[in-house]
């Protein structure tokens, strides 16, 4: 059973198609990155899930659940981070948490929910003083309460600095271990790439890419950077690198010593060779993977991709 199955899902506003026959599904147990630029629909899919908004067509299940007939129980299951803070001003860390540990009838402690977000100085502090990246842990603590079967992260590292997007990070792994299926929206290739087991990539409100990171890696051909510094250019071993199969793009830089550049689809191995067999010494070489915000581009804006 997946823990979340979006099926032919659409969502009107008026003229605005925000979401467009959307499918797609969430393993149980997995880790899942919800990607797509302003306006995809990532939120707009997020509230159909949660029952917030209706869907214009289409279905949704959510641990087995019709979203719609079992909101309630899907509500106590799941812990959502919603997008943006929504803090009670005059309620401190300690309080938001016990609301949220009696609305869930759980036996957890606001001490230790708010030591693992790294909360514990401010427990006793009203929340209207607190940071946006204070308030964005606070969310999180409250959706770690009742140890949830699903987790709804919305844009979770809004807000949070190096050191909290990294706290996150280990939050996610942590609630992954112990079970919990876990389904993040993000902007952020970058954001995704330490944590998620699969990514989805959304625009104008349909899947244009499920995969693993590597997997989307691959399918976008941005291969891999290849930079070689040799002893000599010879006109014949670049001839004959260019003529391999899965090597692209071949130039040279000419510096002292000169550097052939190429885009490399598969292994490198057979671009050193082809140099060596004519001659030219291979001095040094050195690779760079696409980068991760280039997959996302080439996916959102149909851009080419080369690595850098
Ligand atoms: N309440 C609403 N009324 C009218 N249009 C809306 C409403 N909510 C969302 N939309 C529109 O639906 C589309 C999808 O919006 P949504 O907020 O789901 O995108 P998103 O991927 O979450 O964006 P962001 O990353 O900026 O949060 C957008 O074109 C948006 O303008």
């Amino acid at each position: 059973m997946p823990a979340l199955r979006v099926d032919e899902l659409t969502k009107s506003y008026g003229q605005t198609l925000a979401l467009d026959t959307l499918s797609f599904e969430v393993h149980e147990g997995e880790v899942f990155g919800f990607l797509g630029p302003n306006g995809a629909g990532k939120s707009t899919t997020i509230n159909v899930v949660l029952d917030f908004i209706r869907p214009t067509a289409g279905r949704v299940e959510v641990l087995g659940l019709d979203a719609q007939a079992h909101s309630r129980e899907i509500r106590s299951r799941t812990g959502v981070l919603p997008e943006g803070y929504q803090v009670y001003d005059r309620l401190t860390a300690r309080q938001h948490l016990e609301f949220a540990i009696e609305s869930k009838g759980s036996d957890d402690e606001p001490e230790a929910l708010l030591e693992r977000v790294g909360l514990t100085d401010a427990i006793d502090r009203k929340a209207g003083g607190y940071s946006k990246g204070m308030a964005q842990r606070l969310m999180l603590a409250m959706a770690l309460v009742g140890e949830p079967d699903l987790l709804i992260l919305d844009e979770p590292s809004t807000g949070l600095d190096p050191n909290g997007a990294r706290e996150m990070r280990e939050i996610v792994r942590e609630e992954n271990d112990r079970g919990a299926t876990v389904f993040f929206s993000s902007h952020s290739m970058e954001q995704v790439e330490a944590v998620c087991d699969r990514v989805g990539i959304l625009q104008d409100g349909q899947m244009v890419a499920v995969d693993s990171v590597e997997g989307l890696r691959d399918s976008i051909g941005g291969g891999t950077s290849l930079r070689v510094t040799v002893d000599r250019v010879d006109d014949d071993a670049l001839q004959a690198v260019r003529s391999l199969p899965a090597v692209s793009n071949v130039a040279v830089e000419n510096r002292d010593p000169p550097t052939i550049t190429a885009q490399v689809d598969g292994s490198k191995t057979a671009v050193l060779a082809e140099l060596e067999d004519h001659g030219v010494e291979v001095r040094d070489f050195s690779t760079t993977e696409a980068s991760l915000e280039d997959v996302f581009q080439s996916y959102t804006t149909g851009a080419e991709v080369t690595a850098r």
